[in-house]
């Protein structure tokens, strides 16, 4: 089985093209290729498979053509990756895959059909209006943060940090403990704290997110979005830009005057090879 590893900020993927939608990607197959040991290692696999190809993307087959179906590293499926659409977008245009139109090129995902810019490095990607649902909190330990809900067509808890707790100290080893009722299809959970002010942006923060289905990863694209939102919210503006500090660089996420929601980042492509599916079972 031929290969591609790449990341956008430390978050990393096993890219795997399927143009045909024959491969049977079991949910063991992508925890072993996903093992940091055993396998090739990454926070998830990415399949690239034609819409037409696919039983859950043929409806979207007329506005996209390619389909990112995207597992998280446990082998779970999951609705959105928004580190791993930008790496999708590099697999597609290294490869000769597609080629961008006038208005960019549009991927097919289980969150829907979503627009991305190709500039200099970096790709910008049109994502699901976040939306601010609920109260909540999550618990690590002795400590209980409280947080809110956001659905960026997957689910978030964005906890704010106060009271002296410093993000660099939190133990992320283990999943955050969350209300079930809140969240039944488990969650994504970002702690998030203030950073210092940037040129040319109106937020900065810093974040750490534990994934649902990965652990704790390096960045979470639609993580960023959510901690975006809540923080422009927070700040009382409807518009504008937030950086997003992660533990592999940094996420810019913009509400357009127009309401639209968009994610820049690096893209990178680091190997290719071939992989043995039984010797990695
Ligand atoms: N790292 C991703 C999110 C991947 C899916 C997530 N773990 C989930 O289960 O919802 C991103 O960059 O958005």
């Amino acid at each position: 089985m031929r290969f591609t590893k790449g990341h956008g900020t430390g978050n990393d993927f096993v890219v795997v093209a399927d143009p045909d939608g024959e491969l049977e990607l079991t949910p063991g197959l992508v925890a072993a290729l996903c093992d940091r040991r055993k396998g090739i290692g990454g926070d998830g696999v990415i399949r690239v498979v034609r819409s037409a190809k696919h039983p859950e993307a043929a409806e979207q087959a007329a506005e996209a053509e390619w389909f990112m179906d995207y597992r998280n590293s446990d082998g779970s499926i999951a609705e959105m990756c928004g580190n791993g659409l930008r790496v999708f977008v590099r697999y597609l245009l290294t490869h000769g895959l597609a080629t961008p139109g006038p208005s960019g090129l549009p991927v097919a995902t289980r969150a829907g059909v979503l627009r991305t810019e190709i500039g200099d490095g970096t790709i910008r990607t049109r994502l699901t209006t976040p939306r601010v649902y609920a109260g909540s909190t999550a618990t690590i330990g002795a400590l209980t943060v409280p947080g809110v809900a956001v659905d960026c067509g997957n689910p978030h808890l964005v906890c704010g940090l106060h009271d002296g707790v410093a993000l660099a100290a939190l133990d992320l080893t283990r999943a955050p403990l969350h209300d079930l009722a809140v969240f039944p299809a488990g969650v994504n959970v970002e702690f998030v704290e203030p950073a210092e002010p940037l040129n040319g942006l109106d937020l900065h923060v810093r974040m750490r997110v534990h994934e649902r289905g990965s652990g704790e990863t390096q960045s979470c694209g639609t993580g960023a979005l959510a901690v975006g939102a809540v923080a422009l919210r927070d700040a009382g503006l409807t518009t504008g830009s937030v950086a997003v500090d992660v533990l592999g660089g940094r996420l810019v996420v913009t509400c357009e005057p127009d309401g639209s929601w968009w994610l820049e980042g690096p893209a990178v492509l680091v190997a290719e090879g071939d992989v043995d599916p039984d010797a990695v079972l």
